[in-house]
């Protein structure tokens, strides 16, 4: 399947999230009003004798009474409505809470790619943490296909005409996690193109980066053999990306970003780590020290992972 169409398939869901609150009942509202009779009343009473003229008429009263009905319908069926979205997300939370606890997708049947013999190992680290530069040494040594679900973000933000785009440019710039759908998506192609080329061991870097991401990448597309996570402290990541910044031309190597996607990390990717942690696949590095020694380190638990000697 195409990108694109890999994508549209996603699209209903993903505009549903993003659809804006219904105003519908704005503008009838407004016509109910615009369209009744201005009718002027008096409390004085009518001089006697004479036909009542001044006074409300019974379709008048109608009017009044059924403006204030729907007034009333309006609001009671609005705080349902908001009532009822409240309720709903609280639920799709408690499940992701539920399905996160119990994540352990053994007895998945249905997946993409046969996970016996597509190996699928993740990369996961704050930001600037160093998880593209030993992704390259990885991919020239094990002979991994490196994919980066940032770059995979990043490119289909600048393809012409991606309905996405705009989306994803916000995203990147607030450090925000791109709804899981469209990453994963993506990823698939990429990995579905490489496994159509005979490759079979992938190094997905910098995903996933929240619990849903995790969840429906391993129960549809593969499970994750292991999970190599890069520890560094904060300070060393601003550095290194306030350098980065000077040259990549990245819309989030700037202070401002940079803050934000901390925050991101903290609050949304760091339990994605603590929840694989209790599966027992986290191999943690600590990465305070040069490329070169922090690639000696790597390569030891690969070595003896994959039983090679590079
Ligand atoms: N061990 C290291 N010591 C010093 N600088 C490093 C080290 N590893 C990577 N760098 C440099 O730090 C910057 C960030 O590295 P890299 O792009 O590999 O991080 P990343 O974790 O992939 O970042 P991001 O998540 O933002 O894509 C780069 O400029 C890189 O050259
Ligand atoms: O699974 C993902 C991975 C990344 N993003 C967004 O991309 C940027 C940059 O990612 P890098 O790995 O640092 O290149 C990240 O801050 C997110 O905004 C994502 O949404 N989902």
């Amino acid at each position: 399947m195409s990108l694109r169409a890999s994508i549209s398939c996603v699209a209903p869901a993903l505009r549903s999230a993003t659809a804006r609150p219904s105003t519908r009942i704005l503008p009838v509202k407004h016509r109910l009003l615009s369209t009744t009779p201005v009718r002027r009343f008096s409390s004085e009473a009518p001089p006697s004798g004479k036909k009542q003229s001044g006074g409300p008429s019974v379709p008048a009263l109608l009017a009044v009474a059924s403006l204030g009905f729907a007034s009333y319908y309006i609001l009671v069926h609005t705080r349902k409505r908001q009532d009822l979205v409240k309720s709903k997300s609280a639920t799709a939370d408690k499940v992701i809470e539920q399905k996160a606890a119990a994540f352990d997708p053994k007895d998945v049947t249905d997946l993409t790619f046969n996970s016996a013999s597509t190996h699928h190992l993740a990369l996961t680290g704050g930001p600037g943490a160093g998880k593209g530069t030993q992704s390259e040494f990885l991919r020239r040594d094990y002979g991994f296909v490196h994919l980066s679900a940032g770059d995979l973000l990043r490119d289909e933000q600048k393809r012409p005409n991606s309905e996405y785009s705009e989306m994803i440019q916000n995203c990147l710039k607030n450090g925000l996690i791109v709804p899981h759908r469209v990453t994963i998506a993506l990823l698939e192609n990429a990995m579905r193109e490489a496994v159509q080329a005979g490759k079979t061991r992938f190094l997905i870097d910098g995903f996933p980066r929240k619990i849903d991401q995790a969840i429906e990448f391993e129960s549809v597309v593969v499970p994750s053999r292991f999970v190599l996570y890069f520890e560094c402290p904060e300070e060393e990541m601003l550095k290194r990306l306030l350098n980065r910044g000077k040259t990549s031309g990245r819309v989030d190597d700037n202070l401002e970003s940079i803050k934000k996607r901390f925050q991101t990390f903290i609050d949304t990717s760091y339990p994605v780590i603590e929840a694989y942690e209790k599966q027992g696949k986290v191999h943690s590095i600590s990465c305070a020290n040069s490329p070169d020694v922090v690639y000696g380190k790597v390569k030891k638990i690969f070595n003896e992972l994959f039983n090679e000697n590079v």
